[in-house]
């Protein structure tokens, strides 16, 4: 494993996959778009994983299995939001030698699989609310240019079902979710988002509304949607005949449930590793960092002797299972074939988020060496002090990477209200919060008049660079004051709202 060739500032794709593959990560599988996740990227997923299932599961959601499996009868059973989606769904056509009768799609999406039997099992609105999620992958046969984490023909994700009387409680428990998924990105990945709403275009068209959290790539200067949470009203209930009798009385009519769908996959890491890892490898957060902490013996040469080498060897030993045993995800490596610098190098590529040098002047003093892998900053630790102070310099660890995140999300987030200075912004990396109209077609105006360089000219399209226009990104929750009388950025009509625009994955 040598080092990163590839600058993340002049080669941003090349670097990524360098990084993912060189860190050992992913590697490249031979099936077009489908990837392997090596174990530091899967502890990753699992570490997303724990915590998230811990929180739905203080909800009341309850985890099950369906099949993978959606006959073609049952998935065009909704055709809006489908035939959208049409040429993603993947067929198994035929057994060995032998043709199915009926082609059957891999899910893309469980609605149409989970849904029937929604139907079948809520009779009663004592039967409601029903909430059910499932870890699992899904298969869509995405033709545009695939990237590791990002846009991969298989994913693993967990999508929520859940089925409610009322409508209040299916939009409480909507924001609710969105919450947790910024509480993955900000709290685990020390990745800043934005919360805010779908527009009617960018919303999943088989539900009310979607709530959205989007991060920020600073490099690429792109917006990527990093988790979605669906208010889907009563249109799947009416298409599944999915109905409970009126808790007011049989003379009411028949209730429809109200339903939410949501939803976070392995593209999250693909958004923590571009935003925080840079040209000397990986940097992982700490808190979902399969190894957080690596026990280095530093100071041994060829005058070393055999039993001053051995009393070092004890001694980090010692360390590390002190770490361990405080919770601490620490491993060491006492390899002599290998110098420190050696071992140094590795670990910054695999991201590892701290380093403990020990060595014999760390061992006559009573302390250890402490240092960071996102700034190399050192810290000396007393080892009576470890078990408190080793958690500490973690969490500011992870204080530090997010900060730095948000203050370049943040001065990359500009208010325009002229727009004249809407492309200019674009092309500065900026993602841009204006007001505007509302209207559908205006907003597909903006995405074709986006995608220009500041002198007019179009940008040549290839299939590599994903779309140059800016696409409305949400509506933030979080909306400047609109003043009386605010055009819209684009058009003359009047604004009704902000939205954040930006490039995107
Ligand atoms: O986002 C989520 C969160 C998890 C549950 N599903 C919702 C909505 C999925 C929207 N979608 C996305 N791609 C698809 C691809 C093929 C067929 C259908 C679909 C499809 O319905």
């Amino acid at each position: 494993l040598i080092g990163i060739t590839v600058d993340k500032a002049k080669d941003f794709p090349g670097w990524y996959s360098q990084i993912l593959t060189k860190g050992e990560m992913l590697d490249y599988y031979d099936v077009s778009g489908c990837y392997i996740l090596r174990p530091p990227s899967y502890a990753v997923w699992e570490n997303i994983q724990r915590w998230f299932d811990d929180k739905i599961k203080g909800l009341g959601v309850q985890n099950a299995y369906f099949p993978m499996f959606v006959s073609s009868r049952v998935l065009e059973k909704e055709k809006d939001h489908v035939e959208g989606f049409a040429p993603e769904v993947a067929w198994v056509t035929r057994a060995g030698s032998s043709e199915l009768d009926e082609p059957i799609a891999i899910r893309p999406t469980s609605e149409t699989v989970m849904y029937p039997y929604y139907a079948k099992w809520i009779q009663s609105y004592r039967d409601l609310p029903l909430k059910l999620n499932q870890w699992n992958s899904v298969v869509r046969w995405e033709f545009k240019h695939p990237q590791p984490f990002l846009r991969t023909r298989e994913f693993l994700w967990q999508e929520g079902h859940t089925a409610f009387l009322t409508g209040e409680e299916a939009k409480e428990e909507v924001l609710q979710i969105l919450d947790f998924y910024a509480g993955i990105y900000e709290e685990l990945l020390a990745v800043p988002v934005v919360k805010g709403k779908k527009t009617e275009k960018e919303k999943f068209a088989g539900g009310d509304f979607t709530t959205t959290c989007e991060g920020y790539i600073p490099q690429t200067g792109r917006a990527i949607q990093g988790a979605t949470s669906h208010h889907l009203g009563q249109n799947f209930s009416k298409m599944f005949n999915l109905t409970v009798e009126n808790p007011k009385g049989p003379e009411f009519p028949k209730v429809y449930a109200y339903q939410n769908s949501w939803g976070i996959s392995t593209r999250s890491i693909g958004v923590m590793v571009m935003v925080h890892s840079d040209n000397k490898g990986l940097v992982i957060p700490p808190r979902v960092a399969q190894f957080q902490a690596v026990v280095i013996p530093v100071g041994i040469t060829k005058k070393t002797s055999d039993e001053q080498r051995h009393h070092i060897h004890e001694s980090a030993r010692d360390i590390e299972s002190r770490l361990k045993k405080s919770g601490i995800r620490a491993f060491g490596d006492y390899n002599d074939n290998y110098t420190p610098g050696w071992k140094f190098s590795q670990y910054e590529l695999k991201g590892i988020p701290i380093r403990i040098e020990l060595g014999p002047k760390d061992i006559e003093q009573g302390h250890v060496t402490v240092v960071r892998r996102n700034d190399a900053r050192k810290y000396s630790v007393k080892v009576e002090e470890l078990e408190t102070r080793i958690p500490e310099i973690l969490d500011e660890l992870h204080d530090d990477l997010f900060n730095k995140a948000k203050e370049l999300y943040d001065s990359h987030r500009v208010v325009i209200n002229e727009w004249k200075e809407f492309v200019p912004a674009l092309n500065k990396k900026n993602v841009i919060i204006a007001p505007w109209c509302g209207v559908m077609e205006c907003e597909e105006d903006i995405k074709e008049s986006s995608a220009k360089k500041d002198d007019g000219e179009e940008f040549e399209e290839d299939d590599k660079s994903p779309s140059m226009g800016a696409k409305s990104l949400c509506i933030p929750f979080n909306q400047p004051e609109l003043k009386d009388g605010q055009k819209c950025i684009k058009c003359d009509r009047a604004a009704i709202e902000y939205c954040m625009f930006g490039r995107s994955y």
